[in-house]
């Protein structure tokens, strides 16, 4: 079944479209950038900030979205999502923002309307922790890192 998802819109934001699947069978929406029409958000190499989506939801219990990056900016331009994926908790009601850097040599152009990130809405779970003396046996054991060859 499809989770409704109240979303509210922030004064900054009164008229971009909200984030949509590109295609029928897209993954995630995208994400458009809520900077002031005349005041482009100019990201220099090396640089990072948080763009300002002018958004606000509220996930339903049991749900968390992920904010990934565009794989078409990272190629092209090195830009990407500092903290990709992103976690957004059921319970935040404060803005989207997302947290672009700029790994490229080039100055990046962030304008109002352009689609700079992804977000893809999961289900999730919270799991207890049962403290214990020792774990079970496995084949793996602890090997891990490259234990079970190469290539
Ligand atoms: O890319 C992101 C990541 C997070 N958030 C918001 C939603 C999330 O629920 C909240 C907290 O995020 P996170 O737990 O990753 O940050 P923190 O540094 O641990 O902050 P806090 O102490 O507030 O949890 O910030 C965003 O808007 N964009
Ligand atoms: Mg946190």
């Amino acid at each position: 079944m499809t989770p409704v998802v109240d979303i509210l819109r922030l004064a900054h934001n009164p008229d971009l479209p909200l984030p949509a699947y590109e295609t029928a069978g897209a993954a995630g929406m995208d994400l458009r950038a809520a900077v002031p029409e005349d005041e482009a958000l100019v990201l220099r190499p090396g640089a990072r900030t948080a763009v300002p989506t002018g958004l606000a939801f509220a996930l339903p219990n049991g749900f968390e979205a992920q904010v990934r990056p565009r794989s078409g900016l990272a190629l092209k331009s090195g830009v990407t999502v500092a903290n990709a994926p992103g976690t957004i908790d059921a319970d935040y009601r404060g803005e989207l923002k997302v947290l672009l850097v700029n790994l490229g040599e080039e100055d990046f152009v962030i304008r109002r309307g352009d689609r700079i990130a992804q977000l893809v809405i999961a289900p999730v779970v919270q799991a207890a922790w049962r403290e214990v003396d020792a774990l079970d046996a496995t084949d793996r054991g602890a090997g891990g890192f490259g234990s079970t060859g190469g290539r």
